[in-house]
């Protein structure tokens, strides 16, 4: 391969033509600037320098295997590295220390989000905070919590309470868990092998995205040098959410790969056949793109899935073949036959969907409209666990109900009990403490969540969450708004 003066790459630093060095390999990625899903921009401020330590801050090396033929044109010659573009100075990815309030100072989740949006990259805390068009599901999610009040019984000797609950048969200390993020690089220099060090110092589950800035491979081996250094001792298990590539052969690997590497369970993303449109991430790209002169363009190739099946990721937007809009439940039949452990699907959102994922013998569902960043006015989880008790009650306890989506108080777990859920997961307030202050921040977090918990299940009057029963909330302001078939509505 050509050895290449690091002063010849450094002339390549236009859109015209853009060459960057990654991993000591020099790649023409003219062509690839308009196709980025993170947009041109950032990548041209990069041209002509070497990208490896940004880079890295997004993505694993492998990364660079999506890259058209032909982009890899040599390797930078060593003695000639000074010669290259001095790498533009961007933000620091955390500023762990400086003005950032002691973690004990979160006192509850909202404190998390304060702390992380003072030091997170503002492109970080776009990404994180982000959600679909005018954000009305997240808004949805968020108000939903508050729209079920306790019926509190008193005088029931809650002195000691236990807060424990099995999830998929592997039993949990708590009934929450950490929500799968994709691209934890953005959020922490950690990743996600530091989000995965907070949850095991407190036994918590995770399940880890497809979209994770480090391999699903590299993932668990952080887990299992962790848990090799408590011994063993940490109840934590970490499952896998699985977006589901185009082609067909990819995603019969990624499942295999998933299997051996240890993943406890499948959960399959079934409310993203496309990706949602995320405003704020596409205003920013633009934005950045006319710094350097460029402009953003609408591309419906990145809208849907295509022939390129490369693991899929979540940016502003998809990469092609990253995510499979031909999906249908038909496909079940062969998912069961490569993977022959519990399958979750991840984002029912009515009741004939969930009774149709009963039907097909799925193992659980989580009920989620993806952190408000898919479908524009998607239902709560919580709504959509009123309608499966109105329209289909039969299914519950027939098979977990996970729900997720703007839970920001460890309290509020217990009204989702009380109405059959099994488990509830915890996204952005887990992202936030990341961002913050790393594993502690998220050990933290669930110190925070935990505590919420427990001194609920006391004031609710219960000690044990299989005491949680449906006439302990009241749920009359989401059942008014549920959906009605038309021909109860024409009854009335
Ligand atoms: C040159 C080869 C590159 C390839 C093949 C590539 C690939 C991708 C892919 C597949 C995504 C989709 C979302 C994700 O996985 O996070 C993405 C998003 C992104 N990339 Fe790259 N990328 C490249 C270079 C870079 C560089 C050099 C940077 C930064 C210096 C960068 C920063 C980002 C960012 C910030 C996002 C959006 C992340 C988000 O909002 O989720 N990429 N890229
Ligand atoms: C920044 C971010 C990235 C996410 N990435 C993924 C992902 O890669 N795969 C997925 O199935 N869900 C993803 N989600 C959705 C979460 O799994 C979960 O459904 C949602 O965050 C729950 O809402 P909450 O953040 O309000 O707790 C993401 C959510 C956020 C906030």
């Amino acid at each position: 391969m050509d050895s290449i003066d690091g002063a010849h790459v450094a002339e390549h630093n236009s859109k015209s033509s853009c060459w960057i060095v990654l991993d000591s390999n020099v790649y023409d990625v003219t062509s690839f600037l308009q196709k980025h899903p993170g947009g041109a921009a950032i990548i041209l401020k990069q041209a002509g320098t070497d990208a490896t330590r940004e880079f890295q801050n997004y993505h694993p090396l492998g990364y660079v295997s999506i890259l058209p033929a032909g982009s890899l044109i040599g390797r930078i010659d060593p003695g000639t590295l000074g010669n290259l573009r001095k790498q533009k100075e961007s933000a620091p990815k955390v500023a762990h220390g400086d003005g950032l309030p002691h973690p004990s100072l979160c006192v509850s989740c909202p404190d998390f989000e304060t702390a992380a949006k003072a030091i997170l990259p503002h492109k970080s805390y776009i990404y994180a905070s982000g959600s679909a068009n005018a954000g009305l599901s997240l808004k949805t999610n968020l108000d939903d919590w508050q729209r079920i009040q306790f019926r509190p019984r008193v005088m029931r000797n809650v002195g000691d309470v236990d807060t424990r609950r099995a999830m998929l048969g592997h039993s949990s200390l708590y009934p929450f868990y950490i929500a799968p993020m994709g691209t934890l690089g953005a959020i922490h220099p950690g990743a996600e092998p530091e989000m995965v060090r907070g949850a095991i110092a407190k036994g918590v589950h995770m399940v880890v995205s497809t979209a994770s800035t480090k391999s699903a491979q590299e993932i668990m081996q952080s887990f299992a040098d962790e848990q090799r250094g408590l011994s063993d001792q940490s109840p934590t298990q970490l499952f896998y959410q699985y977006y589901m590539p185009v082609d067909r052969t990819k995603a019969i690997e990624l499942m295999h790969i998933v299997k051996k590497c240890g993943y406890k369970g499948l959960w399959i993303t079934v409310d993203a056949p496309v990706l949602g449109k995320r405003t704020k991430d596409r205003a920013l790209q633009a934005e950045e793109a006319l710094a350097v002169g460029m402009e953003e363009e609408r591309s419906a190739e990145w809208e849907v899935g295509g022939e390129n099946a490369f693991a899929p990721a979540m940016g502003g937007r998809a990469v092609t073949g990253q995510l499979s809009p031909h999906t249908t439940w038909d496909d079940l039949a062969w998912i069961r036959k490569v993977w022959n452990g519990s399958i979750v699907l991840k984002g029912i959102q009515c009741a004939e969907d969930a009774k149709l994922a009963h039907e097909y013998g799925i193992d659980g569902i989580l009920l989620s409209n993806h952190g408000g960043r898919q479908l524009h006015t998607a239902p709560s989880a919580l709504m959509t666990l009123c309608e499966i008790r109105t329209y289909c009650p039969e299914i519950i306890g027939k098979m977990e109900i996970f729900v997720d989506g703007g839970l920001r108080d460890g309290s509020d777990v217990l009204k989702a009990l009380c109405l059959g859920a099994t488990a509830v997961g915890v996204g952005r307030p887990f992202m936030y403490a990341l961002g913050a202050y790393g594993a502690k921040g998220v050990e933290r977090c669930v110190d925070v969540l935990v505590e919420e918990l427990a001194i609920g299940m006391r004031l609710l009057g219960v000690t044990a969450l299989d005491q949680l029963k449906p006439d302990m909330v009241n749920a009359t302001k989401l059942l008014n708004d549920m959906w009605k078939p038309e021909s109860f509505r024409n009854r009335l």
